[in-house]
C-alpha cells in the first residue's frame, strides 16, 4: 500500500509567494528574489510531506500564478496578442506570463489579460486557455521536468503533476468559429509525449495527469478524445500514468476511464463514496489497475474519521490485495489552508471548535496514519493517534456547540410566502422610480472602493490594539465620507459606501453570525496573488445583532442620493465558507438565508432604499454533474428569495454575479426575481447577454463595461461601445452602467479615472438615445 498527495497550497504558510509576487510587480524584489521565494516553497513543501512519511510527492504543483496558465506556456499555447512581447520585447518568461494573466500596458504596449474563470466547484479561479483553428502546440516551457529535477537533487521521491492534455483542451475556449477545440488533440499530444519522455529520462516513474473534466457529463466525441489521447501516451512512453479526476462521480464515463491504459486510476471517495463499490462490482479484480482512494476530504477542513476511512480502505483491500490500494487525499490540498499548527491564537480558534480540524499538513499525515492502521501496524503513538480521532468526531457529533432550536424552529416554519415579493416586477418598478427617480442608464459601482495598503493596515493595527476601536472607527469613517463626497462630485447615481470596514465580503459576515469559527491563518489561494480566508461554519447560524447598518446609514446621513446597503448573499457565503459536513448544504444555507433577510429588513427600516445582496457564488455552486442541478437551484434561488422578499416594492433589490456564465441556467437567475442584477460582461464582450437577451429576461440588467481585474483604464468609447451592443440586444430602459465587480484590488488613481469616464460614457448614452424609448 502506498500513499500520496495530488497537489499541495503553493502560497507558503505564510503567504510567502503572495507578498513576493505583489513586491516583484511594484518593483521592489528583483526576479531573482521572486525566484528565490518560489524555490522555497517548493522544497518547504516537499520536505514536509516526505518528513512526514508520504511515499509519492508531488512535484510541478507549484505555481507563480495558475497551473492552466503554466499549462498554455508549456505547450506554447500564447495567444498572438503577447507575441511581439516576446519577439520585440524579448519578454523574461516570468514577466510574459504575468502580461498574459494580467494584461501589459507599459513601454507602449497595451495587451488585455486572458480570462479568468472558476476552476470548477470551487472558488479557485483558472486562466483559460485561448485557442485558434490553425492553432501550434510545441514545447515552449519545460517547467514540470525543471521541477522534477530540482526535487530530486533534494532527494524528494517526486511524482511529477500536469494537466492531462483532454482537459487542457476542454477548459480552453475556441477564439473563433468553426472548429472544435477537441480536434485539437492531434497536434497537442506529440508534445505532452515530449515532455513525459524526458520526464521519463530524467528519472520519474510515476506521473500524475489530472482530468478532471472526467467529473462532466462529456459528449461521445470528447469521451473517445481520453481513449485516443491515453492509447497513444501508452505508445509512446514508459512512464507510470496516474489518472487523476476529483470533486465528482466519473459516472457515465466510468466504463471509458476502466478501459484506458493507465496504471493508478485516483477516486474521490469523498465527493462519491459510491463509486468504490461501482468499481469492485466490475470485473476489475482480473486487471492490474491500481486503485488510488481519496479518502481525505481535500476541499474541506474537517478531520477526517478513520473508523469510516479504514472500513472503506478494508473493503478495497480485501477485493484487490494491499499492493493494489493507494491512499490519498481527494483533490489537491491547494483548496484548504496550510497548517493547523499555525492557528495559535485560542480567542481566535476555539480550542474546543479546533480539535475538530485538518488542513494540509494534517491531511498528509491523516493519509499517513490511515496507511499504517490499514496495514495492521500498531504501537502506542498510533493507537492513541486512533483514539484521539475517535474522540474529537465523537465530541463533535454530539457538541451543544453546533445546534440552536429556535433557528431549526424558523426555518422549518418557512413558507413560499416568505420567498416572494408582494407585486410582480413590473409594479415594482415603478414604484421603485417613483422613490429613487433614476435617470436612463443609471450608474453604480459594485460595492467596493479600493482596500489599499493604508486601509488594510488600519485594521491591522486595531486587531493588535495600536489603534483603540474609536480611533480606527474614525479612520473608517473618514474613508467612507471620502468616497461618498467623491462618488457625488463624478455624477454617479447610485453610491455605495465602500466596503472599507470589511476585511473580505463573506469573513466580514461570518464574524458576525452564530455558528461561524475563524482562523488568523487560514489562508487559501483564490486567484494569482489574491488569497482569501474562509470562515468556518459549524453549527447552526443565526444572526443575533445588525451587521451593516451602522456604516451603510452613516453613509446615507452623508448625502441625499441613494446608498446601496451590501450585502453577501447566502449561497456565497455557504459557497466561499468551509461548510459543516453533518447536515444539508441546502440546511445551511437557508439559515443563513434568513439571517440575511433579518439584515435586509432591518437595512429598509433605517431608511435605506437600495439593497444588493451579492451572489457571484451561485453559479460555481452548481454541481457538476447536470443530473443534480435541479435540486441545488430550487433551494439556492429559494435561499436568494427568502434572504431578499421580507422588503416592500419600493425598495430596490440589486444582486451581482461575476466569473459566471448563465446560458444554461438563466430561467434561474430569472426565478430569483431581483429588481436588478448586474453581471461581469466585459472581458467576453458582452456575450454573457446574449443568454439574458435569448431568455427575454425581464427585470433589470447592469453589464459591467470594464473589467477590474487590471489596472488598465478602459477609454469612454469603449464603454459606450460595449453598451452599444447591450442595447442592441436589450431594451435600453432595463441597462445600468457599472463596472465587472467591485474595485476592492485597484488603485485610486485608476479607479477614479475609470469611473469618471464611466459616468461620461452613461451621458453620452443619454443623449444618442432615441426620443422614444
Ligand atoms: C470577489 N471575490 C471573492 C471571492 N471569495 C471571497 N471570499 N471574497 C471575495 O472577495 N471569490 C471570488 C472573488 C475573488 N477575488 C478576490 C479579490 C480580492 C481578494 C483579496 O484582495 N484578498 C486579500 C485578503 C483580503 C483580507 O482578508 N484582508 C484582511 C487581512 C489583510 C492582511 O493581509 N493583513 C496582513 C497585515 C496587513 C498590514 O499589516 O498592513 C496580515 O494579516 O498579515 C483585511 O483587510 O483585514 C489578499 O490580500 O489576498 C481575494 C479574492
Ligand atoms: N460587493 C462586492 C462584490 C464582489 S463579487 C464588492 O464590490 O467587492
Ligand atoms: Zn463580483
Amino acid at each position: 500500500m502506498q500513499t500520496h498527495n495530488l497537489g499541495y497550497p503553493r502560497i507558503g504558510s505564510h503567504r510567502e509567494l503572495k507578498k513576493a509576487s505583489e513586491q516583484y510587480w511594484a518593483g521592489k524584489i528583483t526576479a531573482q528574489q521572486l525566484m528565490q521565494t518560489g524555490s522555497h516553497i517548493r522544497l518547504y513543501n516537499w520536505q514536509l510531506q516526505k518528513d512526514a512519511g508520504l511515499d509519492l510527492v508531488p512535484c510541478n504543483d507549484f505555481s507563480f500564478y495558475d497551473q492552466v496558465l503554466d499549462t498554455c506556456l508549456m505547450t506554447g499555447a500564447i495567444p498572438v496578442r503577447y507575441h511581439d512581447l516576446m519577439q520585440e520585447k524579448q519578454l523574461p518568461y516570468i514577466d510574459l506570463l504575468f502580461a498574459m494573466a494580467r494584461g501589459y500596458q507599459q513601454n507602449g504596449f497595451d495587451i488585455t489579460a486572458m480570462e479568468m474563470t472558476k476552476w470548477f466547484d470551487t472558488n479557485y479561479h483558472y486562466i483559460v486557455p485561448e485557442f485558434t483553428a490553425g492553432q501550434q502546440f510545441t514545447l515552449f516551457n519545460l517547467k514540470a521536468l525543471h521541477e522534477f529535477n530540482e526535487a530530486k537533487r533534494h532527494g524528494i521521491p517526486a511524482k511529477p503533476v500536469l494537466l492531462g492534455p483532454v482537459s487542457f483542451l476542454l477548459l480552453g475556449k475556441e477564439k473563433e468559429e468553426g472548429f472544435h477545440r477537441i480536434d485539437l488533440l492531434n497536434k497537442l499530444l506529440p508534445v505532452y509525449i515530449d515532455l513525459l519522455t524526458q520526464l521519463e529520462e530524467a528519472g520519474a516513474y510515476y506521473v500524475q495527469l489530472d482530468e478532471p473534466c472526467l467529473s462532466l457529463n462529456l459528449s461521445d466525441h470528447e469521451r473517445q478524445a481520453f481513449t485516443k489521447a491515453y492509447q497513444e501516451i501508452r505508445s509512446k512512453t514508459q512512464l507510470k500514468i496516474i489518472l487523476a479526476s476529483y470533486f465528482e462521480c466519473y459516472g457515465e464515463n466510468l466504463p471509458t476511464v476502466l478501459r484506458l491504459p493507465v496504471q493508478v486510476l485516483h477516486l474521490d471517495l469523498v465527493r462519491c463514496p459510491s463509486q468504490l463499490e461501482d468499481i469492485l462490482d466490475t470485473d476489475i479484480a482480473r486487471s492490474k489497475l491500481i486503485l488510488s482512494l481519496g479518502v481525505v476530504d481535500g476541499r474541506n477542513i474537517w478531520k477526517n474519521n478513520f473508523e469510516t476511512s479504514l472500513a472503506v480502505i478494508h473493503q478495497a483491500v480485501s477485493r484487490l490485495g494491499a499492493d493494489r490500494i493507494w491512499i490519498a487525499p481527494s483533490c489537491s490540498l491547494l483548496h484548504v489552508p496550510c497548517d493547523l499548527a499555525l492557528e495559535t491564537n485560542e480567542q481566535v480558534l476555539t480550542p474546543a471548535v479546533r480539535q475538530w480540524l485538518a488542513f494540509a499538513r494534517q491531511k498528509i499525515e491523516e493519509v499517513i496514519t490511515l496507511k499504517q492502521l490499514a496495514s495492521g501496524e500498531t504501537d502506542d503513538t498510533l493507537n492513541a493517534r486512533l483514539r484521539e480521532n475517535i474522540q474529537a468526531n465523537s465530541n463533535r457529533a454530539a457538541s451543544l456547540l453546533i445546534h440552536n432550536a429556535a433557528v431549526k424552529a424558523r426555518t422549518a416554519a418557512i413558507t413560499d410566502k416568505d420567498a416572494t415579493r408582494n407585486s410582480v416586477f413590473s409594479i415594482r418598478k415603478k414604484r421603485q422610480q417613483d422613490v429613487l427617480q433614476l435617470p436612463l442608464f443609471p450608474t453604480t459601482t459594485i460595492g467596493s472602493f479600493p482596500q489599499t495598503t493604508e486601509v488594510r493596515s488600519w485594521r491591522a493595527r486595531w486587531k493588535k490594539g495600536e489603534l483603540t476601536q474609536q480611533q480606527y472607527d474614525d479612520l473608517i469613517a473618514g474613508e467612507t465620507e471620502a468616497s461618498i463626497r467623491w462618488q457625488e462630485e463624478t455624477g454617479i447615481d447610485v453610491l455605495v459606501h465602500g466596503e472599507f470596514e470589511r476585511n473580505d465580503m463573506v469573513e466580514y459576515f461570518g464574524e458576525q453570525l452564530e455558528g461561524f469559527a475563524f482562523t488568523q491563518n487560514g489562508w487559501v489561494q483564490s486567484y494569482g496573488s489574491r488569497c482569501v480566508k474562509p470562515p468556518v461554519i459549524y453549527g447552526d447560524v443565526s444572526r443575533t445583532t445588525p451587521m451593516t447598518i451602522r456604516w451603510t446609514s452613516y453613509a446615507q446621513s452623508l448625502t441625499h442620493m441613494p446608498v446601496k446597503g451590501m450585502l453577501t448573499g447566502p449561497v456565497t457565503i455557504l459557497q466561499w465558507s468551509f461548510v459543516r459536513n453533518d447536515q444539508p448544504r441546502s440546511e445551511t444555507c437557508t439559515q443563513i438565508a434568513l439571517a440575511i433577510r433579518d439584515e435586509v429588513t432591518d437595512l429598509e427600516k433605517a431608511g435605506i432604499r437600495v439593497i444588493q445582496i451579492d451572489e457571484p457564488a451561485i453559479r460555481e455552486g452548481l454541481p457538476l454533474r447536470k443530473e443534480n442541478w435541479k435540486a441545488y437551484l430550487d433551494w439556492a434561488v429559494r435561499a436568494f428569495r427568502i434572504a431578499a422578499a421580507g422588503v416592500k416594492d419600493e425598495t430596490q433589490i440589486h444582486t451581482h454575479m461575476c466569473y459566471s456564465e448563465f446560458n444554461d441556467i438563466i430561467r434561474h437567475i430569472a426565478d430569483m426575481d431581483a429588481d436588478v442584477i448586474t453581471i461581469e460582461c466585459s472581458r467576453s464582450q458582452m456575450e454573457l447577454l446574449d443568454a439574458f437577451a435569448a431568455f427575454s429576461y425581464p427585470n433589470d440588467i447592469g453589464p459591467g463595461v470594464y473589467d477590474i481585474h487590471s489596472p488598465r483604464v478602459p477609454s469612454r468609447q469603449e464603454m459606450v461601445q460595449l453598451m452599444e451592443k447591450a442595447r442592441a440586444v436589450l431594451p435600453a430602459a432595463q441597462l445600468w452602467v457599472n463596472p465587472d465587480c467591485g474595485l476592492k484590488t485597484r488603485g485610486w488613481n485608476e479607479t477614479r479615472a475609470a469611473l469618471v469616464e464611466m459616468v461620461n460614457a452613461a451621458k453620452e448614452l443619454r443623449q444618442t438615445l432615441p426620443v422614444n424609448i
